[in-house]
């Protein structure tokens, strides 16, 4: 039998979301992993002023591709941009491009999406569903097609506690929801949307569900697979530790924390911090496309791509990292705790408070606030996560299992997903480096510097907290007799223990 990178030689593989964070590692490891792969169709659009071509060649300068250059310098040879905007009708292909695709294609990755929490109902249907729907249509017009690999996430059935690796009827026919919502004007959307997501948190998850059926209504016609990753971070091994380029879910915390904003979060410290890195969904990827095309299951396949289950790790357990990052704004403390006032307690002494400060002295030396503008985005952000870092999920994973046990052995390290091996630690310091070096595009070298920052950030504590005394020292304990009783009361206390134990420790040598 084809070993995976045997499978994919003289294949033309298609792929939405190639520019995002999940959609570059899947290009990089193909064309690393599977350098026989014959042609990478990438369906892009123009964006921020920027043409497709130009975005294209940007992508392939990124330093995740350093290896792949390395080992083929002409490897952009390989990738293909197609035109497309996912949101119009027929993916805004041209009728030329539709007809390439279809001749030619064998395999399709279905990462694009919106994955914004707050992504406007109407908005993250057209995307999320109505795009997949046509992409579906899209893929029976193609003649050699051996696999239809759809994106989902773990969370697409969150009202569960328990998501075994099935399709769950959807809270609605989504066909019924397109053709009711679409006649509606936005904010009418807008005020029906919490009914309508009903129990899931926000539009994302709840679109992401109605994609999954919307896909599982075609496995009669195409091979299809979806794989449900839960909360995906950086890279762990490959092509490199601790690749990341986005402040989505924990990376903007961890980010926000290192920079010590970040102080108090809600989250449960027992509960499961059901994180994946990037490299391992992409192989368990390009592993569920060669699985779908070679043994062609019956059904659709549906992978629950999570550690949980398998090498469990709690929110209790991140300790952040020992390389600071430039310029914090105060030195990095960050705790989290589940219960909501002792949050909204640190939030006001913690996060608000110094923002005042700061703001105040910005304000009096002639310069515009900022702080509390930040934090009341921060407040925002850190609102929409903590629906997931509060609660408990089990997800069921026999079908990752199954497909380890399928590959060759030499596959199993090639495409290596099994986080049995994960070292969380490990992987969590690497993760952090990430953010700096790649997110934040800080300096390794500029760590001495940070350090001696955050020194001279302690000892404005210290010069701070010391006057705060002298001045609750002034205002109370100088002006009421009452006070100054207690406070000498108190003196007096300190002055008896500390003769005592001078006594008995002179008395016992
Ligand atoms: C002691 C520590 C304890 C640790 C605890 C860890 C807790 C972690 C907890 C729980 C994680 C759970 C996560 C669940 C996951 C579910 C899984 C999935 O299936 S999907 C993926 C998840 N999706 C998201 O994570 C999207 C979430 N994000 C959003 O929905 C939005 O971003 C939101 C509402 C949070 C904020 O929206 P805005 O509009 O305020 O901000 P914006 O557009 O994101 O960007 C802010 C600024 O940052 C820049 N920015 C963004 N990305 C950038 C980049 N890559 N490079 C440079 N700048 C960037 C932007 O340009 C913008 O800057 P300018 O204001 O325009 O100047
Ligand atoms: N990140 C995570 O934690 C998780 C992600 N997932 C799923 O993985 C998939 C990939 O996520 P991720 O890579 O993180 O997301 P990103 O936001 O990084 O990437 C999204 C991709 O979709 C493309 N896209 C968005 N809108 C359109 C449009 N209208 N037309 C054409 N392309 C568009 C984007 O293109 P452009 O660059 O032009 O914006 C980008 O390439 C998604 O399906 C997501 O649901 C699942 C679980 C967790």
């Amino acid at each position: 039998m084809a070993s995976i990178a045997e499978y994919y030689a003289g294949k033309s593989v298609m792929i939405t979301g190639a520019t995002g964070f999940m959609g570059k590692v899947l290009v990089e490891k193909l064309l690393r992993s599977c350098p026989e792969v014959k042609a990478l169709y990438i369906l892009v659009r123009p964006k921020a002023g920027q043409s497709m071509q130009q975005r294209v060649s940007d992508m392939m300068k990124c330093k995740l591709f350093d290896r792949v250059r390395e080992d083929d310098p002409d490897f952009h040879q390989k990738i293909i941009p197609i035109s497309s905007e996912l949101t119009q009708p027929s993916l805004a292909i041209s009728p030329e491009d539709v007809q390439r695709l279809t001749a030619c294609i064998n395999v399709v990755f279905h990462c694009a999406a919106t994955i914004r929490f707050d992504e406007p109902l109407k908005h993250a249907l057209q995307l999320n569903v109505m795009a997949t729907q046509q992409l579906l249509s899209l893929a029976q017009q193609m003649h050699h097609l051996e696999a239809f690999i759809h994106i989902s996430t773990a969370y697409a059935n969150c009202n569960r506690k328990h998501i075994d690796e099935v399709i769950y009827p959807p809270p609605v026919e989504p066909r019924k929801l397109i053709e009711s919502l679409e006649w509606m004007d936005e904010s009418i959307v807008l005020d029906i949307t919490p009914r309508l997501i009903g129990d899931r948190p926000n539009t994302y998850t709840y679109t992401k569900a109605l994609a999954e059926y919307s896909v599982q209504q075609e496995q009669d016609r195409l091979p299809i697979g979806i794989i449900r990753p839960s909360i995906v971070g950086a890279s762990w091994q490959e092509p490199f530790p601790g690749w990341i380029d986005n402040f989505n879910g924990p990376s903007g915390v961890f980010i926000a924390a290192g920079k010590g904003i970040l102080r108090t979060m809600r989250a449960n410290n027992d509960a499961v911090a059901d994180l994946i890195p990037v490299d391992v969904v992409i192989n368990l990827t390009l592993a569920a496309g060669w699985y779908t095309a070679v043994h062609r299951p019956k059904t659709a396949l549906v992978y629950n791509c999570t550690t949980g289950g398998i090498n469990p790790f709690h929110w209790g357990e991140i300790v952040l990292g020992t390389n600071p990052l430039e310029q914090a704004f105060r030195r990095p403390n960050a705790n989290i705790t589940s219960n909501y006032l002792i949050n909204q307690y640190w939030i006001l002494v913690s996060h608000k408070f110094p923002a005042f400060i700061y703001d105040l002295f910005l304000r009096l030396s002639g310069q515009k606030p900022q702080m509390m503008r930040i934090f009341n985005r921060l407040h925002k952000a850190i609102s929409l996560l903590e629906y997931f870092s509060s609660q408990d999920w089990e997800w069921s994973s026999e079908n990752m299992s199954m497909l380890m046990g399928q590959l060759a052995p030499d596959d199993r390290k090639t495409f290596n997903f099994d986080v049995r091996q994960l070292n969380w630690p490990e992987y969590i310091d690497n993760y952090c480096i990430g953010t700096k070096k790649y997110v934040l595009n800080e300096d390794m070298s500029d760590i001495p510097a940070a350090r001696q920052h955050l020194r001279k950030l302690r000892n404005i504590r210290y010069t701070f907290n010391t006057l705060l005394v002298v001045f609750i020292w002034r205002v109370f304990i100088a002006r009421s007799q009452m006070a100054r009783n207690i406070w000498y009361f108190v003196v007096s206390l300190c002055f008896k223990f500390l003769s005592y134990f001078r006594a008995s420790s002179t008395l016992t040598k």
